[in-house]
């Protein structure tokens, strides 16, 4: 077998493609599904797809396929009937994590592991070939592009001799691995749970019938019991926390508020930065943000107006993930305008655009004013920029690392918002003068006099801020 591990553990792909797949799409489908394993830090090595009706029952792709895939893992490429095979220690560290999970409490930060940054230098892996002789190391772990049921996910690690992970795992794993604020981390750990459990359940329950063991059903138990009260205090905590939330966001309900959204590695961090001054992370890797941040648009406009940053969308996102991250997504719903970031160097943007639409439909986003932009533009010819113009003549093409484009994108910010804000005459008695930077915060002053009833104050501002100001105000 293989001797010392590699830095990097190889890793190749599996993929089917269903009859109603284009070529297109299942080629673009496994490209981002190997930025997905690489962000994770495996390199990918190998792809092994089949055409087929449907996904096999049992192990995912047919005989011939699987023995294949086998030839590069070292593995026999049969499912061996009957006994059932001992876990890979890549597999039981796997499983390890999810009784730590559900143990360690929520304070602990995970260890960045070492991550796909600018690794071009270890893109040098040679490509396996299928053959008999293996001179390097294989890979060790297979990661298929679909979800996999528990049964799928232990019959092809038992023909492949290799850790076998699914497209929701590999996400699951990132999120894990990128989530920094407490909220993130105890919302992944939520998702992670619930994607570990079944699959942990089976194959604890594999071992024990294949050691003959009668206690394994109460170990089970105790470990699906533990699971559950992890989970009832993870959501205790959560609760309690997106209720602080929720009164920070009460807070700023009137402000002027914009929020970036769009496909995972878009720019949307990049234009975060560039219009806020701020140092939140810019990485080339998927889910590099989960954290939800809010700074103030720069230079400072009065009102201020808040950008706020947001994690990424991809297709097929587990309905888990989605659901834990609601509340991070409700920052996109409290805002005044979306920025749909797209990146238009990618030829799959409509694919693209089309999940973050959607995913913003199903919290209910619809119908919040957007603007949608084309970002990645230095990486279009001005023939690629006019084509997307003539198609969205309502899109903005521009580049984060430009700075008179983002200069445009900040005026256009600033023209939505002064077409949407309305002006009105506020007074302000006098008793009441000492609350008076509310309203600079949510309202531009144009012009004050002073009488007898009070301070009135001419000022610009949302109507809703306006409506509020005034019942905070009346006497
Ligand atoms: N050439 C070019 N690269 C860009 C542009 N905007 C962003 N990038 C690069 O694209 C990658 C992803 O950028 P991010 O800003 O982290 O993307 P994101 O949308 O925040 O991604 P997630 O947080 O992972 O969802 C980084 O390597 C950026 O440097 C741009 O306008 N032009
Ligand atoms: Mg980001």
């Amino acid at each position: 077998m293989s001797q010392s591990p590699p830095e990097r553990p190889l890793a190749v792909l599996v993929g089917v493609q269903l009859p109603n797949v284009s070529d297109t799409d299942h080629a673009a489908d496994l490209a981002e599904l190997g930025r997905l394993v690489h962000t994770l830090g495996y390199e990918v090595v190998a792809t092994v797809t089949q055409r087929r009706d449907g996904i096999a029952a049992g192990t995912v792709l047919g005989t011939g396929k699987l023995e294949e895939l086998a030839r590069l893992t070292g593995g026999r490429g049969t499912v061996p009937s009957g006994a059932r095979a001992h876990k890979s220690k890549a597999r039981e560290r796997w499983e390890a994590e999810a009784q730590e999970a559900a143990e360690a409490a929520a304070e602990a930060t995970p260890e960045p592991p070492p991550e796909a940054e600018a690794d071009e230098a270890d893109d040098a892996t040679e490509v396996e070939e299928a053959g008999e002789e293996h001179a390097g190391p294989r890979p060790t772990v297979v990661v298929v592009d679909h979800e996999l049921t528990p049964s799928q996910l232990s019959n092809l690690e038992r023909a492949t001799g290799a850790q076998v992970l699914d497209r929701t795992g590999v996400i699951v794993d990132i999120f894990h691995r990128h989530a920094r604020s407490r909220e993130a981390r105890m919302q992944v750990e939520i998702a992670r749970l619930n994607y570990l459990a079944p699959r942990m359940r089976e194959s604890t329950g594999s071992r024990e019938r294949q050691q003959g063991r009668g206690s394994g059903d109460s170990a089970m138990e105790l470990d699906r019991r533990r699971i559950r009260d992890r989970l009832a205090e993870l959501r205790a905590g959560l609760a309690t926390i997106q209720q602080d939330q929720e009164n920070r966001r009460y807070a700023r309900r009137d402000q002027l508020r914009v929020a970036l959204v769009g496909y995972t590695n878009a720019g949307k961090s990049s234009l975060m930065r560039a219009l806020t001054g701020s140092e939140v992370l810019v990485a080339d890797q998927l889910f590099a943000t989960l954290d939800t941040t809010v700074r103030a648009l720069k230079p400072e406009t009065r009102p201020r107006i808040l950008v706020s940053d947001t994690v990424g969308f991809i297709q097929k996102l587990p309905h888990d993930l989605v659901a834990s991250f609601r509340s991070t997504l409700d920052e996109a719903l409290e805002a005044s305008l979306l920025l749909y970031v797209v990146d238009a160097s990618d030829p799959t943007w409509p694919a693209q655009l089309e999940v973050t639409r959607s995913v913003l439909r199903e919290i209910g986003a619809q119908g919040v004013p957007s603007l949608l932009l084309f970002n990645k533009a230095d990486r279009l010819s001005s023939e690629e920029r006019e084509a997307l113009l003539q198609q969205h003549p309502e899109a903005r093409v521009l580049s984060a690392h430009s700075p008179d484009d983002v200069a445009a994108l900040r005026q256009g910010i600033l023209e939505f918002f002064e077409r949407a804000m309305i002006e009105a005459d506020l007074v302000i008695p006098y008793a009441r003068q000492g609350r008076i930077s509310e309203v600079y915060e949510h309202a531009r002053v144009l012009s004050e006099s002073f009488d007898e009833n009070g301070r009135t104050l001419r000022i610009r501002a949302l109507p809703a801020a306006i409506a509020r100001l005034t019942h905070a105000f009346g006497t």
